[in-house]
């Protein structure tokens, strides 16, 4: 058996409270065995050191699109709509399979050096994001997106079937760390008659459903008009709020959607630096959260953030959560810390988000060593409204070290670097020739 001691620091256990211990980690099974007394635990071949240091789980971005770190900064000071239809959706009509595997390489190296170690993704080619995802040793639950309008019919209808074939053969592929979801884009790109035709489809398949609702007001209106409804009554007609389904943003939410959503036991991503930057809104996360919504935490893709730091996020929840509710009590740091752990990783049917006995091996070690984090009155609040990804020092995923003293061990960093920069040059100018600019 090989073992991973991680020791001589802190642990953030999962009642927030912080105490000295070591953590013991086997890396067949890749789960925790035991959180102990310093010198406690032995371990029999690696060893993380964590001196200074404070044990955490490792976070979960759930909602992003993780190969749009090509774009960051390709087109910015946009509402939503305007910014997908003017900029991003003709440039993302040249991505090719490599541009989308580069991208996620580096949307990937990104995560692990500020502590993420599992994602939701959901994006084009997703073959070459699920191939990044097992060369990086992370957990993800991926999806293609599914898109109706703008489409003919048979282009629609292969659209969702290639979204059902990647979700069937790709689940449990990595070592079972790549779990996977059928992914329609929202509830007015893609038609009601490939819902009707395609949810039942993902039924049998035992697949979750994940999509974007809510996101803006201007999304909102067609859906009432059309329907009489609101945006996720019409969901729920549509059989999309199981409880192992879950929606990103959830802005423009009533108290009747808040309620249905508990009732569903259906989860919502908040995205808040995305909604900020877009200007789609102040989701009411506080009221989710007290409604029993499961609630979790997402970057939304680089384009829109235009990092994908949930240490940034975090903060960006915890200062729109208040602005939201009016209430500085609200989205206190404990919520924040807990939606973007165990809030994440329950949404996303994963057993991490806790350090542990018996769940998932998913850490991050946090230097304390830090003039932005002194004093140390209370760590949680350091996590939340302090600390940034770059004072993660060794980052785990399922046991394996992903990065050691801020190297990263499972991709050369630099050379990826440079194939990303050469990849976005040449995606922008092939789009650049094809507007005929
Ligand atoms: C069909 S793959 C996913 C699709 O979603 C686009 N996207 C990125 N950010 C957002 C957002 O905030 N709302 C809606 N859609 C978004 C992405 O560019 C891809 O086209
Ligand atoms: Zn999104």
């Amino acid at each position: 058996m090989s073992e991973l001691l991680v020791s001589g620091g802190q642990v953030l256990l999962p009642d927030h409270t912080v105490t000295e211990a070591d953590v013991l980690v086997d890396q067949d099974t890749g789960n925790i065995v035991d959180v102990d007394d310093p010198g406690a635990l032995e371990g029999d071949t690696q060893a993380l050191d964590a001196s200074d240091g404070l044990v955490i789980p490792g976070l979960v971005n759930a909602h992003t699109h993780v190969s749009m770190t090509l774009l960051r900064g390709y087109a910015d000071d946009k509402p939503l709509d305007a910014w997908l239809q003017e900029d991003i959706w003709p440039v993302e009509a040249e991505l090719t399979a490599e541009d989308v595997r580069v991208g996620a390489e580096l949307g990937l190296i990104e995560m692990i050096k500020s502590g993420t170690t599992a994602l939701a993704d959901m994006y084009f080619f997703m073959e070459q994001v699920a191939e990044a995802v097992d060369d990086a040793g992370m957990r993800g639950l991926l999806g293609q997106g599914c898109i109706s309008v703008g489409k003919d019919e048979e282009d629609a209808h292969e659209d969702f079937q290639s979204g059902l074939a990647f979700a069937e053969e790709y689940d449990g592929y990595a070592d079972g760390r790549v779990r996977t979801a059928f992914m329609p884009h929202s509830l007015t790109t893609a038609g009601e008659a490939y819902y009707r035709e395609y949810v039942p489809e993902a039924r049998d398949a035992g697949l979750p459903i994940h999509f974007h609702a809510n996101e803006t007001e201007g999304e909102v209106d067609p859906i009432v008009e059309e329907h009489g409804e609101r945006p996720l009554e019409y969901a729920d007609d549509l059989g999309l709020l199981e409880p192992e389904d879950f929606l990103a943003h959830g802005v423009h939410v009533d108290e009747t959607e808040i309620d249905l959503l508990a009732e569903r036991g259906t989860g919502v991503v908040h995205n808040p630096a995305s909604n900020m930057k877009l200007a789609s809104g102040m989701a009411p996360v506080q009221a989710m959260v007290d409604a029993g919504v499961p609630v979790a935490l997402g970057t939304d893709g680089a384009a829109s953030n235009n990092d994908l730091d949930l240490f940034d996020e975090m903060r960006d929840a915890a200062m729109l959560g208040k602005l939201a509710a009016d209430d500085a009590s609200a989205m206190a740091a404990g919520t924040v810390l807990e939606i973007a752990t165990r809030g994440g990783a329950e949404v996303l049917g994963f057993d991490s988000g806790r350090v542990a006995a018996g769940a998932n091996a998913d850490l991050a070690v946090v230097d304390l060593d830090a003039t932005h984090l002194t004093p140390h009155h209370d760590l949680v609040s350091h996590l939340v409204y302090a600390a940034k990804g770059s004072d993660v020092r060794h980052t785990v995923c399922d046991g394996e070290v992903l990065m050691r003293d801020r190297e990263v061990q499972v991709f050369d960093e630099e050379s990826v670097r440079e194939r990303a920069e050469t990849a976005a040059g040449d995606l922008v100018a092939r789009a650049e020739r094809d507007s005929g600019q």
